[in-house]
């Protein structure tokens, strides 16, 4: 059996990973400090799986601790989750961000190189595109300069990785550029819960589709977009965790070292009135919004070019609109208070 470890894997991509592993017939360790995560999403993981997951409570940045998870366990590749993600919060605290995010991966890859362990995938995200690139965004053009300390940490790691892999021979990394990741598991079971007033635009909307919030503040409709709201690339949580066992598959197979970034969008924007609009469709749920003044750091479009995922590892996403907002309110009305 192929023996995965997953940082972060209590917490809301991981854990949908985690489940697509188990499903796979991957043997699965996860390690996770829970700062931001419920052991709970592991609980019902395992549920819904019918299989164990190994846990260890534990931070990255403590490499004795890590040490001995690759000392007792016996890891064939890592995917690496675990970081902090919420952008505001990254401009207050910068050194918190590049201490968990960069110094947080480096005594990661130095673990694994001391135990011979040389797959990684690694969770980046379109940030690194930064705003002088123009959508949709391929793997070609450079990373931008990200304008918050969070999309900074991001470009960093993947430089750092890829210079590890230019050292390394063996060292394989495909760092993974998410789009939006939006939806739950089909079960309902498991799904985003985010501390506090949520950032993010999905699980604001789902709050207030159940009683938890009174209305949603759109962000600016004076955007040169198609209804002057921001576009993004909204993707299925679930289709997101499938693209990291394709990348994982086609790491394994590569006969040495490499380093690769690959989008993982559907390819196609949509505006935050669709979403809302497409929300109180397909719930049935009404969803009272306000326009309110721009936030800050935004930009007012961008999607993927994945075409590069689907030549190279095959991957292509299959969930609709309809089930990513389906699927949150199954989640989101069968646990109004998360885990
Ligand atoms: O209450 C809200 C929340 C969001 N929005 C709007 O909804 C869109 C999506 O916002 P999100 O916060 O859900 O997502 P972002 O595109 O801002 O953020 C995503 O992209 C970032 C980099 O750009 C980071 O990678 C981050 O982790 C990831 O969630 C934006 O136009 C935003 O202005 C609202 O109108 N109201």
């Amino acid at each position: 059996m192929t023996n995965v470890l997953v940082t972060g894997g209590a917490g809301y991509i991981g854990s949908h990973t985690v489940l697509a592993l188990l499903n796979a017939g991957y043997g699965v360790v996860v390690v996770d400090n829970l700062c931001n995560a419920s052991k709970e999403s592991l609980v019902r993981v395992e549920k819904l799986a019918g299989k164990p997951v190994t846990f260890y409570q534990a931070d990255i940045l403590d490499k004795q601790a890590m040490a001995c998870v690759f000392v007792r366990e016996n890891i064939d590749a890592v995917i690496h989750f675990a970081g902090l993600k919420a952008v505001g919060e990254s401009v207050q605290k910068p050194l918190a961000y590049y201490k968990n995010n960069v110094q947080g991966t480096v005594a990661l890859a130095e673990v694994m190189l001391e135990h011979g362990v040389n797959s990684l995938v690694f969770s980046s995200s379109a940030t690194v595109y930064g705003e002088a690139n123009e959508p949709p965004y391929v793997e070609t053009q450079p990373l931008g300069n990200p304008a918050s300390p969070y999309g900074q940490t991001k470009a960093m790691v993947e430089k750092i990785l890829m210079d590890v892999a230019r050292a390394n021979p063996e060292f394989k990394v495909a760092n993974l550029r998410y789009f939006n990741p939006i939806g739950a598991d089909v079960s309902g079971d498991i799904g985003e819960d985010p501390n506090g007033i949520p950032n993010n635009l999905m699980p604001f909307v789902a709050q207030v589709a159940v009683g938890k919030r009174d209305k949603l503040a759109v962000f600016g409709d004076d955007y040169p977009t198609k209804d002057g709201t921001c576009q993004r690339d909204y993707i299925h949580v679930t289709d997101l965790a499938d693209g990291h066992l394709d990348a994982l598959a086609w790491l394994l197979k590569q006969p040495s070292g490499c380093a690769e970034a690959f989008n993982l969008g559907t390819g196609e924007p949509l505006s935050v009135l669709e979403i809302v609009k497409g929300f109180e469709q397909y719930s049935g749920q009404p969803v009272p919004y306000e326009i309110a003044p721009r936030r800050e750091g935004d930009l007012a479009a961008f999607w993927a070019d994945a075409s590069k995922a689907k030549q190279v590892l095959g991957w292509t996403t299959n969930k609709s609109l309809q089930d990513m907002m389906v699927d949150t309110w199954r989640w989101q009305s069968q646990n109004p208070d998360g885990y």
